[in-house]
This record gives C-alpha cells, sequence and structure tokens, in this order.
C-alpha cells in the first residue's frame, strides 16, 4: 500500500491572529484532496484555538512544541495533556530550533515523544544534522542516532503514531534546499535504520518527510523521490505557496500508487 503522503505547515513565530486567519481561509478554500494527502498546520501556541476552530476538516492543528509532565510548576509551557483537552492531535516534537537553541537533547525530545503517544498526541519528530556534521561525514550518524534514542522508549505498535520529518538543519531557512537526490539518500539511510532496528513493517509503514527551504517551485521532484512522503514547511507556508505543495504531494501519491 502507498503511504498517505503528509504535508506540516510550521508556521514558527510568525503571524498575527488577522493574518493567520486570512491565511488558513486561503488554505480552506483551495481544492485538495486530502485523501492522497495529510495536512497539518502549526501556529503559536496562542492562536491554536481559534485556527482549530477556523480550519475546515482534513486541515488539522499542531503545537509546536510541549512538555513532557502532564501539570505542574512549569511556567510558560504547555502540556500535552492540554493539548488534548482542547482536541488537538498533534504536535511536532524536536525541532532543530528546539534542539538548539533550547538545548533539547536526544533523550528530552524521545522523552517528550514516548509521553505524547501516551496522551494520545501523534508526533511530527524532527531530526538532522548540522552543516558541520555533512560536512565531516556525520550525517548518518546523526539521524540514526536521534531515531535509535526514540526506538529505546516506544513500542513497535507507537510508531503508528509518529511522521519523521529530516530537516538538514543547513537547509531551514536558507533558501539552501538539499537536492532531491540528497534528500532521497538520507530518507533511505532513516528508513533502513528503522527496518534494522524496530522493523521492516514499521519502515514500510512510517512517513519520512523532508523539511528545509521547501516551496512550491521545488516541492515536487522532491516529493516524488520514493522515500520522500511528503514535507515539513516553514516560510512558504505562510504563503499560498503552502497550497502547491499540498499539490505536488498530491500529485506524487497518484504517481507512487499508479507504479505498484
Ligand atoms: O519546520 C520547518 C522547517 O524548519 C523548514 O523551514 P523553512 O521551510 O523556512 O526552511
Amino acid at each position: 500500500m502507498t503511504r498517505k503522503l503528509f504535508v506540516g505547515g510550521n508556521f514558527k513565530m510568525n503571524g498575527d491572529l488577522a493574518t493567520l486567519t486570512k491565511l488558513v481561509h486561503q488554505f480552506n478554500e483551495a481544492d485538495v484532496d486530502v485523501e492522497s494527502a495529510e495536512v497539518v498546520i502549526a501556529p503559536p501556541a496562542l492562536y491554536l484555538l481559534p485556527l482549530k476552530e477556523l480550519a475546515r476538516k482534513g486541515i488539522s492543528v499542531a503545537a509546536q512544541n510541549a512538555h513532557q509532565l502532564p501539570a505542574g510548576a512549569y511556567t510558560g509551557e504547555i502540556s500535552l495533556q492540554q493539548l488534548k483537552d482542547i482536541g488537538l492531535n498533534w504536535v511536532i516534537l524536536g525541532h532543530s530550533e528546539r534542539r538548539t537553541i533550547f538545548h533539547e537533547s536526544d533523550e528530552l525530545v524521545a522523552e517528550k515523544t514516548a509521553a505524547a503517544i501516551k496522551t494520545g498526541v501523534s508526533v511530527i519528530f524532527c531530526i538532522g544534522e548540522t552543516l558541520e556534521e555533512r560536512e565531516g561525514n556525520k550525517t548518518e550518524e546523526v539521524v540514526t542516532r536521534q531515531t535509535d534514542a526514540l526506538a529505546k522508549v516506544i513500542s513497535e505498535e507507537d510508531w503508528k503514531h509518529i511522521v519523521v520529518a529530516y530537516e538538514p538543519v543547513w537547509a531551514i531557512g536558507t533558501g539552501k534546499v538539499a537536492t532531491p537526490q540528497q534528500a532521497q539518500d538520507t530518507h533511505k539511510v532513516i528508513r533502513d535504520f528503522i527496518a534494522k532496528r524496530v522493523s521492516q513493517k514499521v519502515a514500510d509503514d512510517t512517513r519520512i518527510i523532508y523539511g528545509g527551504s521547501v516551496s512550491g517551485k521545488n516541492s515536487k521532484e522532491l516529493c516524488f523521490q520514493p522515500d520522500i512522503d511528503g514535507a515539513l514547511v516553514g516560510g512558504a507556508s505562510l504563503t499560498p505557496q503552502f497550497i502547491d505543495v499540498i499539490r505536488s504531494a498530491e500529485e506524487a501519491f497518484g504517481h507512487k500508487a499508479a507504479r505498484l
């Protein structure tokens, strides 16, 4: 069976109520086929609730982060239980900006991910190497280490609640997109690792999406790669280009399904 493609829009700390409302109206009106591509948008925490109410069926809303504990004296944090309480089913965890700027370790990201699954929240689990690591030929070592940290704390069954987002840090917000071949090669490394570390079935079923300067222009070639199951879009998700990325994913799904 062909994996359903997945397109995420990570708004990061951008936008305000008026601009994001207008944007979601544009997404709502776009004629996209949610059967071939799952669409999830991740606004800043403050706008989760209004945008969840606004987004049409087929467009889900994700938080960009969450705390691993259910409640307590953690000023400024939001718990996974609170996300669940307002009806959210998705969270982004381990984004490189959380890993680097907020010093989240592989273990903490894995712990948060396990807690999310336990709470009934699915996870866009982000991994990826820095430029220095790529140039030092450490890409495989880094992405397998980050994935292994997760494999240690979740069960085989839990993987159905995970979408892995491979985001080379050097390609994020830089306009420097990985070539489709570079991205495909690393996606294959990740999938092969999951097959070896978890099971062939989990490797075959898990969506691995690419993030890093994805736009309406480059998304098609990326999504057509055999091991790329969609995209996590940052900057371009704040524009109608996001709809073009979704269309690329739909087209890629049709193409991949026809080849089976
Ligand atoms: O989560 C999204 C990624 O950080 C990619 O961001 P970008 O598309 O602006 O490079």
